[in-house]
């Protein structure tokens, strides 16, 4: 299937990885199209997939069949034109903030009076502009994202790859996050899909939240069809969660004779 408004498209990808334990199906015939400046979430049982998924769009793997697109173009590696921030975001210890931001724009020989604006835009951005010189050792997990978000927007890829980016963070920073990945997203216009375990922020960011079940396939896309900012406390919000929670649940049930395990829990169940 192809849809042509698609920016971000998957047209009928498998994945397969040979082990020495046999054959894994990671992703089994995917069709997903992200619209321009679009956000979309991807939910689902753990080993579903997910990340196989953002690592083919990242083009640091390759499809087993079918193919994926970026712009019209398909992909067969990574390009700057696409950022990635991973979970637990791994920065260069002997570069200060402002250098570890600064890094992929030396590689690409931007001229330091361009860099130094872009660094100092995107580190205001991040509400880190007072921490330019600190060093990663000297910051908290909350502010670590922060930098691998500027990172990522360093080189202004079109789109923007989360990989879990904020589930090692206190529920407070992690909602602060979400507010700032919003006006990212509003201010710059990025294409994002983000992977995430915690349903409630799937809801609250994205345009639409595609549920895997525990086969590597996609159970159902949910359009999100709330206006933003969106409060957790409104009614509207809860259904959203529940439905897609349920649905992840069911294919579990389906999927007992597997180990793969469901949505990490957290104290509070909207977070
Ligand atoms: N390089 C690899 N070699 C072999 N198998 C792999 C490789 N990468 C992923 N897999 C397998 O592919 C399946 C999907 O993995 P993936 O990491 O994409 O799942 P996920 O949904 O992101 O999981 P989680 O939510 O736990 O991060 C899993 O069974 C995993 O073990």
């Amino acid at each position: 299937m192809t849809d042509e408004t698609a920016f971000v498209a998957l047209e009928n990808v498998s994945k397969r990885y040979e082990t020495g334990e046999g054959t894994i199906a990671a992703l089994e015939e995917i069709d997903l199209s992200v619209p321009e400046g679009g956000f979309v979430s991807l939910v689902g049982p753990s080993g579903c997939g997910k990340t196989t998924l953002l690592r083919l769009v990242a083009g640091l793997e390759s499809p087993s069949s079918g193919r994926v697109r970026v712009g019209g173009d398909v992909v067969t590696g990574p390009d700057p034109d696409r950022g990635l921030v991973f979970q637990s975001t791994t920065l260069y210890p002997w570069r200060t903030v402002a250098e570890n931001v600064r890094f992929g724009l030396e590689v690409n020989d931007t001229s330091a009076t361009v860099a130094d604006r872009r660094v100092e835009r995107l580190l205001s951005m991040v509400g880190l502009a007072d921490r330019a010189d600190a060093y990663p050792s000297e910051l908290s997990g909350g502010m670590r994202t922060r930098v691998g978000i500027a990172r990522a927007l360093a080189l202004d890829p079109e789109v923007l790859l989360l990989d879990e980016p904020f589930s090692d963070l206190d529920v407070a920073t992690r909602e602060s996050l979400q507010e700032d990945l919003l006006g990212i997203w509003h201010e710059l216009g990025k294409t994002v899909v983000l992977v995430t375990h915690t349903v409630g922020e799937a809801v609250r960011l994205s345009d639409s939240v595609v549920v895997f079940d525990g086969h590597g396939a996609i159970s159902t896309v949910v359009d999100v069809d709330l206006d933003r900012p969106r409060d957790f406390e409104t009614d509207r919000f809860d259904p959203y969660v529940s439905a897609i929670r349920n649905t992840i649940r069911d294919g579990r049930r389906n999927d007992q004779s597997t180990d793969r395990c469901f949505e990490q829990h957290t104290t509070n169940p909207k977070h």
